[in-house]
């Protein structure tokens, strides 16, 4: 039995498969690299839903609707987001909308579109803003979350961005909304579940503190001697290493690409390849035979930097875009009828008479 469920298949999936060795993402029939960039991220969210939502076929519309509606229950809590982080804020905005019953696929995903923008304006004591039905989700979340307007390459580099992290296979979160679905509890209940499994730096928390690291570097001298003091430490290098990809996560080269689009945007972004390139030399020699590579949330950290994001943000903009992923995965999970109920290997005491 392995702890962590390293090789046990927990699920069928149609939505998306990540081939580790091959640093391969493949979501709803397609490589990465033929969407990412290439569709705004309501069409890859009608991708990824064909055949399990009905209005797949319309998602534009009805993401501008559902993001509409959604403020329209989200926008009166904005004063009880002072004090809480991004990711709490948007997790008591999601939670609320569990009372008002709505588990409608468009308007969780508009909801947390919503939800992340106003997250972050809260947490810096911000009035939320309201949304504009007629954008697209990208352009609006960013104009949501800055209140003044986005240049049309800002849109694309964050639609590249959340098609990007769409849908990845049974990661944590996405295995957290399942096992929630499994027990028809609904999509709702699923989202924020995957939500709560943001919070640490493990899971789709690390470009935060990616960049907390480039700034403790703060220059190329220091990067190396920087990086081996804290693996001798035993810290983990965040944005480096993967469950699944034993080679580069294709990701990061569609996000850096992404930064390279957004020119003269980015002043990270020639010190990040530099520290990056150290990074992995020491991976290398401190732990040989790991196969520890760069993973997506080294680059989401400069592209998301360079589009103006604060830093506590980014794990909220990573489950915007992750949401159409679990709630797929979630009415996928649903579909199938069954409560998902691995074992545990008990090592606790036994009762003296069993001893
Ligand atoms: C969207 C996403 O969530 S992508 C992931 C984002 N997370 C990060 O970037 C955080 C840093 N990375 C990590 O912590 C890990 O690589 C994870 C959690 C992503 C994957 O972990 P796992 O595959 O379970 O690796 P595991 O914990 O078994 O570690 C294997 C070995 O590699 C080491 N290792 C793994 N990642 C790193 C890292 N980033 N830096 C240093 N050492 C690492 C571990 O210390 C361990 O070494 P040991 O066996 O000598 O003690
Ligand atoms: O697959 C994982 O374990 C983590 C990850 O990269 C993601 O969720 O995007």
């Amino acid at each position: 039995m392995t702890i962590g469920l390293d090789d046990v298949v927990a699920a069928e999936t149609g939505l998306s498969h990540v081939d580790g060795e091959a640093g391969r993402l493949i979501i709803a029939g397609h490589d990465l690299e033929e969407l990412a960039g290439r569709l705004a991220y309501e069409d890859a969210v009608a991708l990824l839903w064909r055949g399990l939502v009905p209005e797949a076929s319309d998602p534009a519309g009805l993401l501008g609707q559902a993001r509409a509606r959604a403020y329209a229950h989200l926008a009166p809590l904005g004063p009880r987001l002072a004090g809480l982080t991004p990711v709490e804020g948007m997790r008591l905005l999601l939670a609320s909308l569990l009372d008002a019953e709505e588990d409608h696929p468009s308007l969780v995903v508009g909801a947390a579109g919503v939800a992340a923008a106003m997250a972050v304006r809260g947490a810096q004591g911000l009035a939320p803003v309201a949304p504009d039905e007629s954008s697209s989700h990208a352009a609006d979340i960013l104009r949501m979350m800055r209140d003044a307007p986005v240049a049309a390459e800002e849109a694309r580099a964050l639609d590249t961005y959340l098609v990007t992290v769409i849908d990845h296979g049974l990661n944590a979160s996405t295995f957290t909304a399942r096992v929630v679905a499994s027990t028809q509890a609904g999509i709702l209940s699923s989202v924020v579940a995957g939500l709560c499994a943001l919070k640490g730096p493990l899971h789709g928390g690390a470009p935060g503190p990616v960049l907390d690291m480039l700034d403790a570097i703060g220059t190329l001298a220091n990067a190396e001697p920087w990086l081996d003091d804290a693996m001798a430490r035993g810290e983990r290098l965040m944005g480096f290493g993967h469950r699944i990809y034993k080679v580069r996560d294709p990701r990061a080269d569609v996000l850096k690409a992404a930064v390279g689009r957004l020119k003269g945007k980015s002043n990270r972004i020639a010190f990040a390849e530099a520290v990056e390139a150290t990074a992995l030399k020491v991976l290398g020699r401190r732990k040989p035979g790991r196969r520890l590579d760069t993973n997506v949330e080294f680059y989401t950290a400069i592209l998301l930097d360079a589009l103006g994001v604060p830093r506590e943000g980014f794990t909220p903009l990573f489950a915007a875009g992750r949401t159409a992923g679990w709630v797929a995965h979630a009415i996928e999970q649903t579909r199938t009828g069954r409560i998902i109920r691995p074992q545990s290997r008990y090592v606790g005491a036994w009762p003296a008479e069993a001893a």
